[in-house]
């Protein structure tokens, strides 16, 4: 659970509007406690047959200037609230983008989401409703007695006993209202989650008709939320009654006591009067204090997940400053080079043991091999989404760890198999990242990758929405727009996963001329899956069980590759017929 210490660190920066409503508040309050005694001279004035129209007045002035303290205290507590949910959401944000890659592979992405949006509101009404309330409440509170006690301190006795049993009660539901929050909020996390994972994959759903199974799976965390909220609810309303029931019954002591002391003469009806109207300035600081303790408790809750994600662990770049590799160093050294690199995503687990090869400055270099031999994991490891554990990525013949991680992956670029494009335009997502592209630039990549006409098809041409994660274009128009925004981009190395699925001869020429001429210009590296893109490069990497376990032109691996050999016969033989299951 987050602690008073988080609660410092989290006010830091706010703590003088904080202490300016809290200043705010307690004006009202002392504004109010400086009524009774008003008030007790305008009844005591009006028992003796005469009207104060000062002492009136000062009385509505005072109701006024109450009021008037009470909402500006209200006011600039809802402002600091939003403006900390603001604050902390751009902190979260910013901290999500740049969390090291390895923390999405488990992370749940809607429950991520849950915490940037969800927490960060629960956190504000804990300062937006209780903190400054909450500070003005105590000493409200301890003003209150004050006066009371110095009122009639043989009533104030009676008070306090009935006020101090329904404390302790309420003590009691605080502690089960911050347990209750924090199962609400992690359902509703789960909730999000469940929810993103389901219209993420909407389509996959629909195919396999597992809405029922998907709507089933919402509505436990759904379910699950529910209840940890009407717990919530139940004790939160269950306290109230109670705190009004003990207020009732302090009230209708105090009448009981006070007529019969007003009846031998032992106060003024205007003490009396002064008096209740004193008590019900008690009420309000046992309410504020009260709601601001259950505002923490709840706040806690959500600023442990909001913690939880700010200790995800950031790429940082080292601090070495590293010079640019100069034009002619690039063009003769290795753009990329794996030297004895041993990787695994758990501990004791290597998917690459030993991994080395060089991707010359311009060419094509294929990356083949069996599924789940670590081909993927290369490109990971390129893009620099991993660091080695053993052994270095060098970049221009320069460890990569020393460069700047933006640096480096403006001079690596990454076409993924299932290239997702993002809701936008044709035009947004070509030059996503791209920088400044000239027309003619960008007329030059559209016609190297194919695209010219396909943008000249389209309704709007390059200004045509391509829908969410670019379903409105078929799987090879999304490759091609993917390579193309690589190509603006310039980096000196693409790395490209080729989609496994089958294109037609057209579509599967244009592609391997297109990848001839991105060669020309760049070095390309390419998972490769069809035999043609593999003989076209100028060396292959057969990778197996994580190791390079052959390599060299496609006409030597011919003559040396087992793999190599069963993938030229795979492609050199007719398919077999495949027969339907009976
Ligand atoms: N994010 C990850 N977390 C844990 N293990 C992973 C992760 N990604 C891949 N792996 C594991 O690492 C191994 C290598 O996977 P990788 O994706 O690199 O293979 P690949 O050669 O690209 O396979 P394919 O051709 O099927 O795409 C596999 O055993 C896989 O299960």
């Amino acid at each position: 659970m987050a602690g008073w210490r988080d609660l410092r660190r989290l006010t830091r920066g706010y703590r003088r509007p904080i202490v300016g409503a809290a200043a705010l508040s307690l004006l009202g309050t002392l504004l109010a406690l400086t009524q009774p005694l008003l008030a007790r001279a305008a009844v005591d004035g009006a028992a003796a047959g005469h009207l104060s129209w000062p002492v009136l007045g000062a009385l509505t002035a005072l109701f006024a200037a109450q009021a008037s303290a009470l909402a500006l205290a209200r006011y600039v507590q809802a402002h600091t609230g939003e403006r900390m949910t603001r604050d902390l959401r751009r902190t979260l944000t910013e901290h999500l983008l740049r969390v090291r890659i390895a923390a999405f592979d488990d992370g749940r992405i809607g429950d991520l989401i849950a915490r940037a949006c969800g927490d960060t509101t629960v956190v504000k009404t804990l300062i937006a409703q209780s903190l400054g309330t909450g500070l003005a409440g105590v000493v409200g509170l301890a003003a209150a007695v004050g006066l009371l006690a110095w009122l009639d301190p043989s009533l104030l006795a009676a008070v306090v006993v009935l006020f101090g049993s329904s404390f302790g009660a309420l003590l009691a539901v605080v502690r089960q209202v911050r347990i209750a929050s924090r199962t609400a909020q992690t359902a509703e996390g789960a909730l999000l989650a469940d929810l993103e994972r389901a219209l993420g994959g909407i389509r996959l759903v629909r195919a396999c008709r597992a809405e029922p199974l998907e709507a089933r799976r919402l509505d436990t965390s759904a379910g699950r939320a529910h209840a940890a909220n009407l717990r919530m609810a139940g004790m939160v309303a269950l306290s109230g009654p109670a705190n009004d029931l003990a207020v009732s019954g302090a009230f209708l002591a105090v009448l009981l006591f006070g007529a019969n002391r007003v009846s031998t003469g032992a106060m003024t009806l205007g003490d009396l009067v002064a008096f209740t109207l004193a008590m019900t300035y008690l009420a309000a600081p046992v309410f504020e204090i009260f709601q601001a303790v259950s505002a923490v408790q709840q706040g806690s809750g959500a600023l442990h997940r909001i913690n939880e994600v700010l200790a995800l662990p950031v790429e940082r770049d080292r601090p070495v400053a590293v010079a640019r590799v100069r034009g002619s160093a690039r063009r003769t050294r290795p753009v990329l080079e794996f030297r004895d690199v041993w990787f695994g995503y758990r501990p004791g687990a290597p998917v690459l043991r030993g991994v080395g090869f060089t991707v010359p400055a311009r060419g094509q270099v294929a990356l083949v091999g069996p599924s789940g031999a670590g081909k993927s994991t290369i490109f990971a490891l390129a893009e620099r989404f991993y660091e080695p554990d053993r052994g270095s990525v060098l970049l221009h013949g320069r460890d990569a760890r020393f460069t700047p991680y933006d640096r480096h992956r403006a001079a690596v670029g990454l076409v993924e198999q299932d290239s997702p494009l993002l809701a936008g335009t044709l035009r947004d997502n070509l030059l996503y990242g791209a920088g400044p592209v000239t027309d003619r630039d960008l007329n030059r990549v559209l016609a190297m990758t194919g695209l010219t006409r396909v943008a000249a098809g389209l309704p709007a041409g390059l200004d045509t929405p391509v829908g969410d994660h670019g379903r409105r274009l078929s799987g090879g128009q999304r490759q091609r727009v993917a390579i193309a925004r690589c190509l603006l981009a310039r980096p000196d190395l693409i790395l490209l996963d080729e989609p496994t699925a089958h294109l037609d001869p057209d579509s599967e020429r244009a592609l391997a001329a297109t990848l001839h001429d991105v060669a020309q210009v760049c070095a390309l590296m390419i998972i490769a899956h069809r035999f043609t893109t593999v003989r076209s490069a100028s060396r292959v990497l057969v990778i197996d069980d994580g190791v390079i376990a052959a390599s060299g032109t496609p006409g030597e691996l011919l003559l040396t590759s087992p793999y190599y050999q069963s993938l030229a016969e795979v492609r050199l033989t007719p398919p077999h017929p495949i027969h339907p299951v009976p």
